[in-house]
């Protein structure tokens, strides 16, 4: 495992730590070593001091001992020898260093052998003796002596009794500079007579002088250096102190043979320091001290005691050590400490850098919740802005469902005060809410903890107003899943319903004349059939159909129209009962529903009232009209009446109604059914009979009553129908025209009419024109003026040679676009023509207006000019009018020579009917054609009887 670089590398601290330590140590230790040196360099100096004075002590106490003892020579003369010895017995004792007090005698050669009587007596065998080489030697004879005479202590000194030191150098120069200084004076080392051991001694000599002051002798004291070094050392207690090693010389000079005293063994020299420490030990610790004493110059030598180098330098060497230690103790500390701050300043920093990121998620938390929590509060606040700008209110529930918070101005929006509804449930507030199946229904979502949605009820609110509200909730459970209530919107939703009551009224009622309409029709229908099963009294249901309704609307307009359908509903309304249904089917046509009560059988008398209610004039403008009905009743229960048909059989019954004439009521009857059976089978068989080419043209001569020639023909449709044989036109062309099929059955009509015409014209059969019929259907077709356009420019047909018949109806009810029409019609080259004129509005002023050019006299007018006067006067004032405005008048039915008769009396210009021939299929026509047949001359002709 890699180690850590952290572990590796020495902080700064612990490095700085480490350098300063040391070198604070070996500051400290070098201190403190000067100081340990310079402590023992003092110790030395001061101990050196103290033996060096030490043993200069010694030796002046040696010479002040000769000077005691020389005081006893210059005090008494003589000085016996008992004396000298009683004086320096004490001496001797008290100065053991002394090894002996002798006087020398100054002797002149002639007193030698007294001399040395004496010595023979004091120590029998006694003579005057000499060292040489080492040896003693009896002493030659010599000028003068220099003779050991008083000898103190004889005992262990005998070989210097009587020694003469003459000749000794030593002496003589001691006793010289005595002499001279008068002062005691020290000899160098000399080699004792009596110590053949050669202890370092040496003399000690002052001059002893007569009464005439000659020179008698010297006393002298011979002094053992080293005894005199230790009892001079022990006296100062220093004799067993080794610490400072010395050494005594005789003389100025440290040779090894000056040396006369030593405290310590050659070996004991000292030591040098351990190598790592040597650079603390100063070198050179030696100390050489000289004084003089009588003379002779002596040399302390010393050096300190060699010791373990510790010994000295105990406090450096531990401070050394204990700094050192504590150094790198230290330094290891510090950087113990700095790796830990180290370690420490690393988890600080991912620590820091954790809590930024904490710190950071944290704000960013913070943020995030500000953010929700400032998009809660946007979002509550747009609630409450919400709620109070819409509609709808806030509501709370507790667990008991009593109402517990109503907010967003509940009071304001529904009408009720809060105080009301507070601590009350629902299904107290509305009682009758447990009635409805839709209470019951939210009842049972409540009791399941389930949302419910759009709850409608009624209540009052505190104006004592019903109004009706819509609520909306959904359950609440807190965290543990436990219901708590539930909480919900409402709304006040009466404009709505209002709005939907009137929707509905609207859906169920004819917008016109405000009665019910097919809807509510079909839902009273089913009503009063239930009531007529369970009471066993019949129904009657009346169609009422307007006769010549359409002829109203076409020529008075529809705000006219509109006005007779109002009023008629309002005199059908009055002329029932409230219990009566009356209901508008569509355009003319009513529906009353007659349910019978017990006091109140239904009989036809009820019928004819409601058709003399609506015979009533009725004032469109100021004109009046009277407007009649056709009324089919179909009852139920009845002879094969099934109650979903009851419209319809009612249907087939005005039908038949209309049928006989208009303004009378039919009941219906089984056999009416066939007809309008057979209508049905028409209607589906027509659908296929131009795909099965079973139509065909025949066409009815048109002649001209000055000339007697044919003119032109009327194209007239005809259905050979496989099984139904020929069906004419009155029985298809109404159900044409209901379908819509008239539109493409027509158009061939005109295809194939304007192609017959022009084979005919082709085949040189005259310039004819021929007329085609134009239903209303067709004329309000877009596709009108192209395909005729088509028509002509396919077969070749001169325009002028097609001519349409139009009905007056076609264009009463909106006249400007239907002159438009004519006129564009016109400006194609045909001509046009007013089929059955008379018979609607005629209104003459639209005439002067249209671009025609033939009015054709409705043959139930011609029928009777024979007979009725008016219609005879009506036809006449036809033909003038016609003449008048530059149009030609064609009548058709002519049957009779009569009728011929008057129309040719009127000026008519020409005729259509039986009298000259049948419609007839296209080879008669050409036949008839071709055999150039016209009428005859008028006197040829029957006579017309007019009334
Ligand atoms: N839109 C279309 N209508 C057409 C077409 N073909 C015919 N019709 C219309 O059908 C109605 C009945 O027509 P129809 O049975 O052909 O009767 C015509 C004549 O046959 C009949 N007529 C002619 N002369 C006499 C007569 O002397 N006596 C008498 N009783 N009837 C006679 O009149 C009918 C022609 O009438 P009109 O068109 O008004 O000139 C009828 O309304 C036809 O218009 C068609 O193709 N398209």
């Amino acid at each position: 495992m890699p180690r850590r670089r952290l572990q590796l590398s020495l902080t700064l601290a612990a490095a700085l730590t480490l350098g300063g330590g040391l070198v604070t140590t070996a500051v400290l230790t070098f201190a403190v070593n000067q100081l340990e040196i310079d402590n023992k360099s003092l110790a030395f100096e001061q101990g050196t001091n103290v033996r060096v004075a030490a043993l200069r002590q010694g030796m002046d106490d040696a010479v002040e001992v000769l000077n005691v003892t020389n005081q006893l020579f210059a005090t008494v003369q003589p000085v016996t020898r008992a004396q000298f010895h009683d004086f320096t017995t004490p001496l001797l004792l008290r100065n053991p260093f002394v090894k002996a007090f002798n006087f020398h005698r100054a002797l002149e050669d002639s007193g030698r052998a007294a001399f040395e009587a004496e010595l023979q007596r004091v120590r029998p065998g006694s003579i005057l003796r000499e060292m040489r080489d080492g040896r003693l030697v009896p002493a030659p004879r010599r000028a003068r002596y220099h003779v050991v005479d008083y000898l103190e202590p004889m005992l262990g000194n005998e070989p210097a009794f009587g020694l003469n030191v003459s000749e000794n150098g030593e002496v003589a120069r001691a006793v010289a500079r005595a002499h001279a200084s008068g002062r005691a004076a020290a000899t160098g080392l000399l080699r004792l007579a009596q110590d053949p051991t050669g202890k370092p001694s040496f003399q000690v000599v002052m001059p002893v002088y007569g009464p005439e002051g000659r020179l008698l002798g010297d006393t002298a004291a011979i002094v053992e250096v080293p005894s005199l070094a230790r009892s001079t050392l022990a006296r100062a207690g220093l004799l067993e102190d080794r610490s400072i090693l010395l050494k005594l010389y005789i003389g100025a000079q440290t040779v090894p043979g000056a040396v006369v005293y030593a405290n310590h063994d050659a070996t004991e020299a000292a030591a040098p320091a351990p190598a790592p420490l040597r650079w603390l030990a100063r070198p050179g610790a030696r100390a050489l001290e000289r004084f003089v004493v009588a003379g002779q110059t002596w040399t302390v030598e010393a050096v300190p005691t060699p010791k373990p180098y510790l010994a000295d330098h105990l406090a450096s060497t531990l401070l050394l050590a204990g700094g050192a230690l504590s150094t790198l103790l230290l330094a290891a500390f510090v950087q113990a400490a700095g790796q830990r701050t180290r370690k420490v300043q690393e988890l600080v920093r991912e620590r820091t850098a954790d809590l930024k990121l904490t710190n950071q998620r944290l704000v960013d938390d913070v943020l995030a919740r500000k953010r929700t929590e400032k998009a809660l509060q946007e979002s509550e606040q747009r609630f409450r802005q919400l709620v109070a700008m819409s509609s709808d209110w806030y509501w709370e529930q507790d667990e008991h469902l009593r109402f517990v918070a109503m907010t967003g101005h509940f009071a304001e929006k529904s009408g009720i005060a809060v105080e009301r509804i507070l601590g009350r449930t629902r299904a107290e507030l509305i009682g009758s809410l447990a009635d409805s199946d839709a209470g019951r229904e939210h009842f049972a979502a409540i009791a399941a903890r389930e949302p419910f949605r759009n709850l409608e009820y009624r209540a009052l609110d505190d104006n004592g107003e019903e109004r009706w509200y819509c609520v909306s909730g959904q359950p609440i459970f807190d965290e543990g899943g436990r219901f708590t209530g539930y909480r919900g919107t409402g709304s006040d939703i009466t404009a709505r319903k209002i709005t939907e009551q009137r929707v509905h009224h609207v859906a169920q009622h004819d917008v016109l004349t405000g009665l019910p309409n097919r809807s509510l029709l079909q839902d009273r229908l089913e009503q009063a059939v239930a009531y007529a099963n369970r009471s066993g009294h019949p129904v009657w249901v009346m169609l009422i159909d307007l006769d010549r309704f359409k002829f109203v609307n076409d020529s008075m307009g529809h705000k006219a129209g509109d006005v007779l359908l109002m009023t008629v509903a309002a005199r059908l309304r009055g002329s029932l009962r409230d219990t009566d249904t009356v209901a508008r089917l569509s355009g003319d046509e009513f529906v009353v529903i007659l349910s019978q009560h017990e006091d109140q059988p239904l009989s036809a008398d009820i019928v004819q009232r409601v058709m003399d209610s609506v015979a009533q004039p009725v004032m469109l403008g100021p004109k009046e009209f009277f407007v009649t009905c056709s009324i089919g009743v179909a009852a139920y229960p009845s002879d094969g009446t099934p109650a979903d048909s009851l419209i319809e059989h009612a249907d087939i019954a005005m039908y038949r109604a209309k049928k006989l004439g208009r303004n009378n009521f039919q009941f219906y009857t089984p056999a009416m059914n066939e007809e309008s059976l057979e209508r049905v089978r028409i209607e589906s068989a027509l659908r296929n009979a131009l795909v099965r080419n079973e139509f065909v043209l025949h066409y009815q001569p048109q002649v001209d009553l000055q000339t007697g020639r044919i003119v032109g023909m009327e194209a007239l449709i005809r259905w050979k129908h496989p099984e139904l044989g020929m069906v004419p036109p009155t029985r298809f062309i109404g159900v044409a025209e209901d379908t819509g099929l008239i539109v493409p059955i027509g158009a061939w009509v005109m295809r194939t009419a304007c192609a017959q015409n022009k084979a005919w014209q082709d085949a040189g059969l005259g310039h004819l024109r021929v007329a085609v019929n134009l239903s209303a259907r067709q004329f309000s077709a877009t596709e009108l003026l192209p395909s005729i356009e088509q028509v002509l420019e396919d077969t070749g047909l001169d325009p002028s040679c097609l001519e349409l018949e139009l009905t007056e109806s076609l264009f009463m009810s909106d006249v400007t676009p239907a002159v438009d029409l004519l006129h564009r019609m016109k400006s194609l080259g045909v001509k046009l023509s007013i089929d059955d004129f008379g018979t609607g509005y005629s209104s003459f002023s639209y005439l002067s207006r249209f671009p025609i050019d033939v009015l054709k006299i409705d043959r139930s007018f011609v029928n009777d000019i024979t007979i009725d006067a008016n219609d005879a006067a009506i036809v006449a004032s036809i033909i003038a009018l016609a003449h008048n405005l530059r149009l030609s008048v064609i009548a058709e039915g002519v049957e009779t020579a009569e009728q011929l008769d008057y129309l040719r009396h009127q000026g008519c210009d020409e005729m259509q009917g039986y009298y000259f021939s049948r419609p007839l299929p296209a080879h008669e026509f050409e036949q008839l054609l071709r055999q150039r047949r016209g009428l005859g001359a008028p006197e040829d002709e029957p006579q017309v009887q007019v009334a």
